[in-house]
């Protein structure tokens, strides 16, 4: 088994719990209000500005080579125009939840090896990749289906299997670990994993 499938193992109650709240429930099943979409893609769009300087800063820890087979680096604003905001978002700002997940990737990112920035990262990366897969089918004429597109397309699963692969060679001896090194990592991985389930609770109390 290699690291990443491992870290799947651990995410999968919380992976569970987020494909169940209300919001992303609502993107599947096209079934949001106006408000809750203001918000979600007003918090989303400060979330995606820091998180691609986080992502360059994670990348400085990179070999030349993992540096090399990244994919080219996404619009997300392709998906956030997909969730049809008014703008009306324009006066909400960034909230405390959505702070504090910055704060902890930032963390993680600054203090931490290459593993653990990368893996303050990657349940953002692939949690999206899963939702987008697992609510492709379920609405016919969904509203929303150009977000469930833009995440379970060929780019953005290329962009997820190329995190996965850094973190695989990163760690080809993961069982082998020190026991304080794998727990911090698993610290940081499920942080940003209940940080996600967080960022879509909210967006549904709207
Ligand atoms: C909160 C959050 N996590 C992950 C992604 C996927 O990039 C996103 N757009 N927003």
């Amino acid at each position: 088994m290699d690291f990443h499938d491992y870290l799947l193992k651990q995410s999968e109650p919380i992976l569970k719990e987020i494909y169940q709240s209300p919001f992303v429930k609502g993107i599947g099943f096209d079934n949001l209000s106006q408000q809750q979409r203001d918000y979600y893609v007003a918090q989303d769009t400060y979330y995606t500005d820091m998180f691609s300087h986080l992502f360059d800063l994670t990348t400085d820890k990179l070999t030349s080579r993992q540096q090399a087979d990244q994919p080219q680096s996404l619009d997300e604003s392709l998906a956030h125009d997909a969730l049809l905001a008014s703008p009306n978002m324009l006066n909400i700002p960034p909230d405390d939840h959505n702070l504090a997940y910055l704060n902890h990737m930032k963390t993680a990112i600054t203090n931490g090896d290459a593993t653990n920035a990368m893996l303050a990262l990657l349940p953002c990366t692939e949690s999206y990749h899963f939702i987008g897969k697992h609510y492709l089918k379920t609405t016919q004429h969904n509203t929303y289906l150009p977000w469930l597109e833009y995440y379970s397309s060929p780019a953005y699963q290329a962009f997820t299997q190329w995190s996965w692969q850094v973190v695989d060679a990163q760690n080809p001896n993961w069982q082998n670990l020190a026991s304080d090194i794998k727990k911090q990592y698993l610290h940081t991985y499920l942080t940003s994993y209940q940080y996600e389930l967080s960022f879509w609770e909210h967006a549904a109390q709207q």
